[in-house]
C-alpha cells in the first residue's frame, strides 16, 4: 500500500551546470581590495541589508550544494566534506518561489510577461554578470529565452536539490511521521516549480523523472509553462489566495471575477489526477493538499470511484459570504467534496465550509461532515504543527551558536522583536511597522533600546507594498536612528536556517500581525526555541494577530492582537517588553505545552487514520444488510392504512443539523410546509422529537396547528391539539441530580477555556464546540463524562459525550418512554365500542442518532407482536441501526418522502 502525497511542488527540484559556469560548489571567489571573500560568506545577514551585501554569484547556491553530495552524480564536485545530507532544512513556512527566475533553472515559456520582480531581478543579474564578468568569473547566460537557451538546458548537466519552496510545514511532517515509523511507502506527486516547456520531449526531463522515482519516491507531475503560470501565478495567487484571505472581492483591484486563468488552474489539476490515476493501484491511500489542488479530489474520484482520497486545506477558508463571490465556486467545492475526508486547520474553517457547501451545493451539512446525493463525506479540523525532534537537533549546530555569539554582542542591551513573514498584504507587515511607530512615538524610554528586526520574503507580487513599507521604515530609522542604533533592521531577503534559528532563540518577543493565515508555524517554532537552553534570554512573549489560526490553539495565553488597530498592537509590544518573568514563564509554559501537543508527526498520523476509519465507516454504510428504504412499498403501506402515526426526529432528520445551542442555520419554511401537508389527512398524526426546551418547539413549530411534541428527548411532552405541556420528568429528583452534576460540570468548565454549560429544565449540557483547545476540550469532555457517570449512577443521570457537548439527562425519560406514552395514550382514548384492536395501524419513526435507535427497537417491537399493522423505520444516520431502511439522501429525502406520501390523495 502507497501514500501518494499530492502537492504542488516536490520537496525536490533541479538545478543545472550550464557550460562555461563552474562546476556547483566550485570555490568561486570574490575579490574584494585587499581580501579574498569565498562567496559562501556573501550570503544575506541579519547585518547587511540587501544595498550593502556583495554580490551573490547567480549561479551557485552553496546552501544547497554542500547538502546533495549523495544525489549529485558523477559532474558535480563536493565542495564540503560535512554536513549530513538531510542537513539543509528550512523554517516550516518556506518562502514562495519567483517561478522561472532562477538563472539554474530553464525559463518559462509562458505568453505572459514575466512579472516585475523579475525583470527586477533580470537587471540585478545581468549587472551582477557583468562585474563577475570584470572579476574573470564565467558570466550566467542572459535572461532572454531562446531556442538555443532552451538546448543548452537539455544538454546541461544537472543535480536534484532540496526544493527551497513549497510546503515546508507538510513536508516536515511527513518526514517527523516517517522517521517514527508510522508512515509506510509513501510517493510524493508534485512539479519541479520550475519552468520545464524547455526540456519538453528530451531524453533529460525522462531522466530526470527516472531518478525522483526510483532515488527519491517522487511522481514528477509536468504541465506547460503555460498552464503552470496560468494556474499559479494568476488563478492561485490573484485570485483564491486573496480570496481565501479576505481580501474582499469587491475591491475594485480584486481579480476574483476573472476567470480567464481558471481552464489553467483545470489543466494543472487534471495533470495531477491524470498521474495519481495512472499510478493508483487498489488499496492505496491518495493524500491531496491545499488550495493549488482544488480540484484534484473530484476528478480521481470520477475515474476511482473506490479510492480512499483525503483532502487537506492549508489555508484559511473565508465565511460563505467572501467565497460566494468566487465565479468558479460551485466548481471549485465539487473537486474538494470528491475527498472521503476534508482537513481544516481550526474548526472556524469547518465550521465554513460545511455552511458554504449546505449554501451552494444544498447538501446536508451534519456534525460528522457532508450528505450529498450519494455519499457521505466526513469534514474535521486537526491543526498541523512543527517537527520538535528535528528542530531540537538543528538549533545544536555549530552555525546557530555562532550567529547566537554575534548577535549576542551586536544588540547586547536591547530589546528585540523579531519577525520573518512574506511580503505580501495577507501578512501584515505594512501593520505592524506603523504599529512599531506608534510604540516609538508614544514611548520615547524604549526608543533607543529597541529594534525590531523584520526579515520580509519577497513575492511576485505587491510592488507597491514594497514600497510602502520600505519608506515607512526610512521613516522610523529617520526619525530615530542615531550612530550606535537603528531602531528597525529591515532585511527584504530570506536569511538562512542557523541564523533564523539564532533570531527566534535571541528575540524577546515575536510578533505576527497577519490579516488572515491557516498556520502561523513561525510562531510555534519561536516557543519551541524560547526554552532557554541556548540563551540566557527565555520565554519571550508572542504577539499574535487574532486572525490567525494558530492563535485559536494558544487559549489566550499569547498576546492576541487585531493587527488594524495600531494602537493595541503597540500597547501589546510595550506588554511584551515590560511583562513580569513569572507571567511571561507562566504564558511561555502553556503555549509551549500546546506546541508539544500539536506536533507535525501527530497530525499526519491522525489524519490517515481517521482517513482509514472514515472511509471504512462510509464503505460499510454503503454496504449495509439494511435496506435503502423503497417509496413504492412504502406507499402502499400507506394506502392500505387509515390510523397513522408518525414520530419524527427534528434535528439532522427534519431540517440540516446545527448545534442544539444554536438558531436553526436554515430556515424550516419547507418543513413546516410538508408537516400541514400531511396533517391536512385527518388520518394522520405527527409528533416531532427533539432536544431543544418546550418553548423553543413552541416557537419553531407555531404555524403547524395539531403538530405533537416531544421536547428536551422525552423529558416534556405535548399532545396533537394541545396548548400545554406535560412534564413528563420528576422536578426534584432532577433538581436533585443538578445538584450535584453542577460542581464536576464547573470542574471541568473551568480547566476548559471557551467551553459553556448549558442549563435546560431536565438536562445540563456542557458544550465545548468554542473551546480555545478543542482537542484538549475532548479529552476533559471524556474525563468529565466518565466522571459524572462514576458519581452519579444511583441518581438515575447518565452523561452522554456527543459532538462538541456532552448531553447529561435523566435516564427513565427519554425519546422512547415519550412514544410509548403516546401510544398508550392513543389506546387508552380509544372508544370502548371501537372494532380496532390497535389506536394505530401505521407507524412510521424516523431518525438520525444514537437515542432514536431505541425508538426504531420499540417500534419494531409492536410491529412484530402484531401490535401494529405496518410498523416502518427510517435511518439517516451512518451507523449499524436498528432501523428496517435507510435513507441516504438526508433531510432532503425526508422531506421528499413525506411530501409524496402527502400528495396521496
Ligand atoms: O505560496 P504558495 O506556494 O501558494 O503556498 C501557500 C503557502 O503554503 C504553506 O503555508 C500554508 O501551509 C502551512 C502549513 O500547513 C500553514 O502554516 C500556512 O498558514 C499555510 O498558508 C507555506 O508554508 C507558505 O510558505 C506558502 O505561502
Amino acid at each position: 500500500m502507497t501514500v501518494f502525497i499530492a502537492s504542488l511542488f516536490l520537496p525536490k527540484t533541479i538545478h543545472f551546470t550550464l557550460p562555461g559556469t563552474p562546476p556547483p560548489g566550485a570555490a568561486a571567489e570574490k575579490k574584494q581590495p585587499g581580501k579574498t571573500v569565498p562567496v559562501e560568506k556573501q550570503q544575506a545577514s541579519l547585518f547587511q541589508p540587501p544595498s550593502i551585501t556583495p554580490p551573490i554569484t547567480p549561479i551557485d547556491d552553496k546552501k544547497h550544494d554542500h547538502l546533495f553530495t549523495n544525489e549529485d552524480g558523477l559532474q558535480v564536485q563536493i565542495p564540503q566534506a560535512e554536513p549530513a545530507p538531510d542537513a539543509f532544512r528550512a523554517p516550516a513556512d518556506r518562502s514562495s518561489p519567483t517561478w522561472g527566475g532562477r538563472p539554474d533553472q530553464p525559463m518559462s515559456r509562458a505568453n505572459s510577461p514575466p512579472p516585475p520582480s523579475l525583470i527586477e531581478k533580470s537587471r540585478l543579474l545581468q549587472q551582477k554578470a557583468k562585474e563577475l564578468g570584470r572579476q574573470g568569473v564565467t558570466q550566467p547566460r542572459s535572461l532572454t529565452r531562446s531556442d538555443s537557451h532552451d538546448g543548452v538546458f537539455a544538454n546541461a548537466n544537472w543535480k536534484v536539490v532540496n526544493a527551497d519552496q513549497g510546503n515546508g510545514g507538510l513536508r516536515n511532517a511527513a518526514e517527523a511521521a516517517a522517521r517514527e515509523g508510522k508512515l509506510g511507502d509513501y510517493m510524493w506527486v508534485g512539479t519541479l516549480g520550475m519552468p520545464t516547456d524547455a526540456l519538453q520531449g528530451t531524453q533529460q526531463l525522462q531522466d530526470i523523472s527516472d531518478r525522483l522515482y526510483t532515488e527519491h519516491d517522487m511522481l514528477t507531475v509536468v504541465c506547460s509553462d503555460k498552464d503552470f503560470d496560468g494556474h499559479y501565478s494568476h488563478f492561485c495567487k490573484q485570485i483564491l489566495w486573496p480570496v481565501f484571505h479576505y481580501q474582499i472581492p469587491d475591491n475594485p483591484k480584486s481579480k476574483a471575477y476573472e476567470d480567464h486563468s481558471w481552464k489553467y488552474y483545470v489543466n494543472v489539476n487534471q495533470a495531477f489526477a491524470d498521474k495519481i490515476i495512472k499510478n493508483w493501484k487498489r488499496g492505496d491511500v491518495i493524500w491531496v493538499h491545499d488550495y493549488h489542488l482544488l480540484l484534484v479530489p473530484g476528478m480521481v474520484r470520477k475515474k476511482l470511484p473506490d479510492a480512499k482520497i483525503g483532502f487537506f486545506l492549508h489555508v484559511a477558508f473565508p465565511s460563505s459570504e467572501v467565497f460566494r463571490c468566487l465565479a468558479v465556486r460551485k466548481q471549485l467545492l465539487e473537486g474538494m467534496v470528491g475527498a472521503n475526508l476534508i482537513g481544516f486547520q481550526i474548526h472556524e474553517y469547518t465550521r465554513h465550509f460545511l455552511q458554504t457547501c449546505s449554501r451552494l451545493l444544498s447538501a446536508e451539512a451534519t456534525p460528522d461532515g457532508l450528505q450529498l446525493e450519494d455519499r457521505f463525506v466526513d469534514v474535521i479540523n486537526m491543526p498541523i504543527g512543527i517537527d520538535p525532534v528535528s528542530l531540537n537537533q538543528h538549533r545544536q549546530e555549530n552555525e546557530v551558536k555562532k550567529w547566537l555569539d554575534i548577535m549576542r554582542e551586536r544588540y547586547a542591551g536591547k530589546k528585540l522583536i523579531v519577525a520573518r513573514d512574506k511580503l505580501d498584504h495577507v501578512r501584515g507587515v505594512r501593520q505592524k511597522l506603523l504599529s512599531y511607530e506608534l510604540f516609538l512615538n508614544a514611548n520615547p524610554e524604549w526608543r533607543n533600546n529597541t529594534v525590531l528586526i523584520q526579515v520580509a520574503l519577497s513575492t511576485s507580487e505587491k510592488s507597491e507594498l514594497d514600497a510602502t513599507v520600505s519608506d515607512i521604515v526610512t521613516r522610523v530609522n529617520s526619525s530615530w536612528a542615531n550612530l550606535a542604533y537603528q531602531p528597525v533592521v529591515y532585511l527584504k531577503q530570506d536569511i538562512d536556517y542557523a541564523q533564523y534559528l539564532a533570531l527566534l532563540t535571541i528575540a524577546d518577543a515575536l510578533m505576527i500581525t497577519s490579516q488572515r493565515e491557516g498556520m502561523n508555524l513561525t510562531s510555534h517554532e519561536y516557543l519551541f526555541c524560547q526554552d532557554g537552553n541556548f540563551n540566557e534570554k527565555k520565554h519571550g512573549s508572542l504577539i499574535l494577530s487574532e486572525f490567525t489560526g494558530t492563535s485559536s490553539l494558544f487559549g489566550g495565553n499569547e498576546l492576541s492582537v487585531n493587527p488594524w488597530d495600531y494602537r493595541a498592537c503597540a500597547n501589546a509590544i510595550r506588554k511584551a517588553l515590560e511583562m513580569g518573568d513569572d507571567e511571561k514563564e507562566q504564558r511561555w509554559t502553556k503555549l509551549y505545552e500546546a506546541v508539544n501537543h500539536h506536533t507535525g508527526s501527530h497530525w499526519f498520523t491522525e489524519f490517515m487514520s481517521r482517513l482509514d476509519i472514515v472511509y471504512d465507516e462510509q464503505h460499510r454504510r454503503d454496504q449495509t444488510s439494511v435496506p435503502r428504504l423503497s417509496m413504492h412499498g412504502l406507499m402502499q403501506q400507506y394506502n392500505r392504512t387509515d390510523r397513522r402515526l408518525f414520530i419524527l426526529d427534528f434535528e439532522g432528520t427534519l431540517v440540516s443539523w446545527g448545534p442544539v445551542n444554536k438558531i436553526i442555520p436554515v430556515s424550516p419554511q419547507r418543513t413546516l410546509d410538508v408537516l400541514n401537508d400531511l396533517l391536512l389527512d385527518e388520518r394522520n398524526t405527527i409528533y416531532v422529537m427533539s432536544g431543544r426546551r418546550p418553548e423553543e418547539l413552541d416557537r419553531l413549530f407555531r404555524r403547524v396547528p395539531n403538530l405533537g411534541l416531544i421536547a428536551e428527548n422525552g423529558c416534556f411532552l405535548k399532545d396533537c391539539g394541545s396548548a400545554t405541556w406535560t412534564e413528563m420528568a420528576d422536578s426534584d429528583q432532577i433538581r436533585s441530580w443538578k445538584e450535584s452534576v453542577k460542581p464536576i460540570l464547573n470542574y471541568y468548565l473551568e480547566r476548559t477555556p471557551g467551553a459553556e454549560l448549558e442549563d435546560r429544565r431536565c438536562s445540563l449540557i456542557f458544550h465545548y464546540k468554542s473551546a480555545e483547545d478543542y482537542e484538549a476540550a475532548q479529552r476533559q469532555a471524556t474525563d468529565c463524562a466518565s466522571h459524572i457517570n462514576d458519581a452519579c449512577e444511583e441518581q438515575r443521570v447518565h452523561a452522554i459525550p456527543l459532538d462538541g457537548c456532552v448531553l447529561v439527562e435523566p435516564i427513565d425519560w427519554t425519546k422512547t418512554t415519550a412514544a410509548q406514552k403516546i401510544f398508550a395514550d392513543l389506546r387508552a382514548n380509544m372508544a370502548p365500542d371501537d372494532k380496532h384492536a390497535s389506536p394505530v395501524d401505521f407507524l412510521m419513526v424516523i431518525g438520525d442518532g444514537r437515542e432514536d435507535e431505541k425508538v426504531f427497537k420499540w417500534a419494531n417491537t409492536l410491529g412484530d407482536e402484531g401490535a401494529v399493522q405496518e410498523v416502518v423505520t427510517v435511518s439517516l444516520g451512518n451507523r449499524n441501526t436498528e432501523a428496517t431502511a435507510t435513507l441516504a439522501q438526508g433531510v432532503s429525502g425526508v422531506l421528499m418522502a413525506l411530501q409524496k406520501l402527502a400528495s396521496i390523495a
